[in-house]
């Protein structure tokens, strides 16, 4: 496997990879959205850059193609300093936590991905790391063992993760910057879906765009990804340029309704009112009925169906409301169908 590659991207096609490649933007100026984190951060890293110090650990969380390793990326590149980029379960023995440590340059930024899944002896060996730039390490082994403290040059830790709700109080306190992404809203996501088609030399309409970005779930990864296929059914079925007519029919055939939920998420709704009268139903319980590993629902579904109004989340477990019953053409009363 290659060290510098983003999990996200392991199931992609070299020619989807390379594609996703020149679509992520590099530098600051390049990232459409998320601007109270963005304007903190052109400020950290200036003053940072002024007085010739690393710049504070950061930590960057929120659901799954929000930006979190493109905002490493570009945090790097601002710096002008190296990425070395690495996740938690990758690193399963201190050793390999040291390794990567005393390879730092000066300023330098070590990535860790999914930092939530580090093991605890790992997360604490990252705790004098990060907080005196010292580690301990083992010299020899058997009776000559002793271990050294040695210092390493200052770095910046930059970790991500979808779930900052399983990070440890002591791990979270030691990031001096702490980003929540948010989703995108539909105009900022047709800036991007605008973007990436310049960039793909795809002839494409505001209003075309607009319909992928609003279809997106909030979520630029998504918009790209529709915006690559929907550029596929305008090749094969129209004249190649994208407007309105053909992204509806993309969108369509890929099953991505009306407001944007995917397959799965029409799933969890129609097994939340069908099969358990509208909640309150436990997650486990929707995640065995609907075939989805349940920490994917917690990650990756669920945020997005709360966030627009789909699902309540209560202390006995999920419930939908008025408007998943309205989006799926169900009463409220009984769960029978309107039609
Ligand atoms: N603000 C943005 N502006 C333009 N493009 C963006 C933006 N955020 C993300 N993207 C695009 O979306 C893709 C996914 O973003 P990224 O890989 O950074 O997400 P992530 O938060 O790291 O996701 P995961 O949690 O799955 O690792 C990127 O390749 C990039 O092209
Ligand atoms: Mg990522």
């Amino acid at each position: 496997m290659n060290e510098n590659l983003d999990p996200a991207e392991e199931n992609l096609s070299p020619v989807e990879r390379e594609i996703e490649k020149v679509l992520r933007p590099q530098v600051f100026e390049d990232f459409t959205g998320q601007h109270k984190i963005l304007a903190n951060l052109r400020i950290f890293v200036q003053a940072a850059k002024l007085r010739g110090e690393a710049l504070d650990h950061v930590l960057l969380h929120g659901p799954p193609g929000l930006g979190k390793t493109t905002l490493s990326h570009i945090i790097a590149n601002e710096m002008g300093v190296n990425i070395r980029i690495t996740s938690g379960p990758v690193l399963d023995k201190p050793g390999d936590l040291a390794g990567l440590l005393t390879n730092l340059e000066e300023g330098d930024i070590l990535f860790i991905d999914e930092i939530h899944r580090l093991s605890p002896l790992v997360e604490e060996y990252l705790y004098s790391a990060m907080e005196d730039f010292k580690i301990d390490i083992m010299l020899e082994t058997g009776p000559n063992a002793r271990s050294v403290q040695i210092s390493l040059n200052p770095f910046t830790l930059v970790g991500a993760t979808t779930r900052s709700g399983l990070l440890t109080a002591p791990l979270r306190a030691r990031f001096g910057i702490n980003s929540r992404l948010e989703y995108y809203d539909a105009k900022l996501l047709t800036t991007i879906v605008l973007r990436s088609a310049e960039i793909l030399k795809t002839e494409i309409s505001d209003e075309g765009a607009y319909e992928i970005a609003r279809r997106s779930r909030g979520t630029p990864r998504i918009a790209n990804a529709l915006l690559r296929r929907t550029r596929d059914f305008a090749q094969i079925k129209g004249n190649g340029n994208i407007d309105t007519e053909i992204a509806k029919y993309a969108l369509n055939a890929l099953n991505v309704d009306e407001h944007g939920l995917d397959e799965m998420d029409n799933k969890i709704l129609i097994t939340i009112i069908d099969k358990f009268k509208g909640g309150p139903v436990g997650l486990k319980t929707i995640a065995t009925a609907v075939g989805e590993e349940e920490g994917t629902i917690e990650e990756v579904y669920e945020p997005f169906l709360i966030q627009e109004g789909y699902i309540m989340r209560t202390s006995r477990g999920r419930e939908c409301t008025e408007i998943a019953y309205k989006h799926l053409g169900r009463l409220k009363t009984g769960g029978n169908t309107l039609f």
